[in-house]
């Protein structure tokens, strides 16, 4: 489907909500470990309030850098449990999206978003409590005029996320785990938890020995 400029691929499969719910109890970190410490977003994508933390299944969108059409043609695209994955090309003079469009995202049942790009009014964002990632904040507001791809793979912190993928982001960071891999990850994660518990015992065990 097209509306003059924006692409729309709907349609796309998604993970169910105990899936969702079983990576909802484990860190990025943890995750990561899972994934042999790979396909890791970068580092520069971050929570824009502090204890931000979000699992979802991605809702993909490509925007120009600076432009917030596709994202507003987006909402009637979301289901409970997406997480929206922005790839607004890492661009720092405007804000694709700002505390009215966080409000929409969770009304219509978004877990968060991640945003390759910055976005403004982060102090609302913060009392609303509704998880957002991105580069940075600028006051600059977007202009809407498209054009734009909604659920389509795009790049986020230069990892590909596909509709549907698994996208988990806490205070270190996002990790996007693909569809087909969740119930391996998720069996691999189980395992480094174990070990990350043995690793504090040692520690446990090394502190009482100098006491
Ligand atoms: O003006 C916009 O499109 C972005 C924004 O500030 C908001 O969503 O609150
Ligand atoms: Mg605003």
């Amino acid at each position: 489907m097209t509306l003059d400029n924006i692409t729309v691929h709907a349609g796309w499969g998604r993970p169910d909500a105990a899936l969702l719910e079983a990576f909802g109890g484990h860190s990025v970190a943890n995750l990561g470990d899972a994934m042999e410490r790979l396909d890791i977003v970068d580092g520069g994508i971050h929570p824009v309030w502090p204890g931000a933390k979000a699992v979802g299944a991605a809702l993909p969108i490509l925007t120009v850098a600076g432009d917030n059409r596709a994202v507003i043609e987006a909402l009637e695209h979301i289901r409970p449990g997406d997480l929206i994955a922005i790839n607004a090309a890492g661009f720092d003079g405007r804000a694709i999206l700002g505390d009215n469009l966080a409000q929409r995202f969770e009304l219509y049942g978004a877990s968060g978003v991640v945003v390759d790009g910055y976005v403004r009014d982060r102090d609302i964002i913060e009392q609303l409590r509704f998880p957002v990632f991105a580069r940075g904040l600028t006051p600059a507001g977007p202009f809407k005029n498209g054009p734009g791809r909604i659920g389509v793979p795009v790049a986020i912190g230069g990892v590909v996320v596909n509709p549907g993928d698994i996208v988990a982001a806490d205070a270190d960071g996002v990790i996007v785990i693909p569809q087909s891999r969740a119930e391996s990850v998720l069996a691999a994660v189980r395992s480094i938890v174990e070990l990350e518990v043995a690793k504090d015992a040692e520690v446990v065990a090394l502190r009482a020995a100098r006491a």
